[in-house]
């Protein structure tokens, strides 16, 4: 199958300053793909070079399998596109800005009502200079979904909005699932691990991993127990049999610390045979933990290992 986005060898440089060293990034159709790196990393000056606002000094940008030309490239046709804080005519109405927008893009006007209502935004003639951030998001999608892109691309879309305003948004994006193939360019890997099934990590100019997220987790992070006790000697005494423990394969335990920091535990396989064996050898030392909790990887572990991995010391 075609891929949605297949990028290959692709480097970009301002001034003397590289920012891409030969980028490769394939996101399959169908994937919510969530793309993530550091301030600076080159998230922007990727999604524009997607667009064609940008020329590449090497390699090949390819939508759908056709190719990307610097300028006003046809494969924008399938794409819709929704930058951090999108600009809008604040006297206007969200239908009249739409039909606007349709106009320009040659979009059928009879959409602008079921978009509207797609995105939770009322079809009144309240003028956008009224709506909050959340609700200018909700047309920035509104817009980008306008001429049924098969591609949408989110430039850092929740970073202006506040908790709620984000969790709606999320929610948002993660029902057009199934219907779009859709990239989420951001630095909140919460946002990521909400909704994205696929994550490619940018770093040093270069994707430096690619692949399901929770594959990604598996390869970079490990499952934990995080266990506390009710004073040192506690600790102390449950970091030494659980070290003891640690010469079986299920578990193992980091330097005992001093009371109440938790004693963390990694674990491989399953959690029911790796708490159960924890519980069982603390119960036999007569040892009752104040608190014992699984604690989960997280895209953050992941991001923060592939980053120290590939920085050099
Ligand atoms: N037109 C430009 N001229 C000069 N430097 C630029 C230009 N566009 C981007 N840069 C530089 O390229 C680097 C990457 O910027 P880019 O905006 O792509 O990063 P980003 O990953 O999107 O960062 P952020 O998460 O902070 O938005 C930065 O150092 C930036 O200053």
């Amino acid at each position: 199958m075609t891929a949605a986005l297949d990028l290959r060898g692709v480097t970009k440089q301002f001034g003397d300053h590289p920012v891409l060293r030969g980028l490769d990034l394939t996101v399959e159709a169908g994937q919510i793909f969530g793309f993530i790196g550091e301030n600076g990393a080159g998230k922007t000056t990727t999604m524009r070079l997607i667009l064609g606002l940008e020329r590449p000094d090497a390699g090949s940008l390819q939508v759908f399998g056709q190719p990307v030309t610097f300028g006003r490239t046809p494969t924008n046709k399938m794409i819709g596109y929704l930058p951090d804080v999108p600009a809008f005519y604040g006297d206007m109405s969200a239908r009249e800005y739409l039909r606007l927008c349709a106009a320009i893009t040659a979009g059928d006007p009879a959409d602008i009502a079921p978009l509207l209502h797609e995105v939770g935004l009322a079809d009144d003639h309240r003028h956008i200079a009224g709506f909050s951030r959340g609700m200018k998001q909700r047309l920035g999608i509104a817009q980008a979904l306008l001429g049924k892109p098969q591609l949408l691309i989110c430039d850092e879309p929740t970073s202006a909005l506040d908790p709620a305003g984000r969790n709606d948004f999320l929610t948002l994006l993660s029902g057009l699932r199934g219907s779009l193939t859709i990239v989420l360019s951001t630095h909140i890997l919460t946002d990521v691990e909400r909704i994205c099934d696929h994550v490619g990590i940018l770093h040093d100019g270069v994707l430096q991993e690619q692949g399901p997220l929770a594959a990604l987790k598996n390869k970079y992070a490990q499952a934990a127990i995080s266990l506390t006790f009710a004073s040192e000697a506690e600790t102390a005494t449950a970091a030494k049999i659980l070290n003891i423990l640690a010469s079986t394969p299920a578990a193992s335990t980091q330097q005992a610390p001093a009371a109440p920091t938790p004693l963390t535990l990694p674990y491989t396989g399953d959690y029911a045979p790796a708490a159960t064996r924890v519980m069982a050898a603390l119960a036999q030392a007569g040892l009752a933990p104040l608190t014992f909790a699984r604690v989960d990887p997280t895209l953050d572990q992941v991001f923060m290992e592939v980053i120290r991995s590939t920085t050099p010391d």
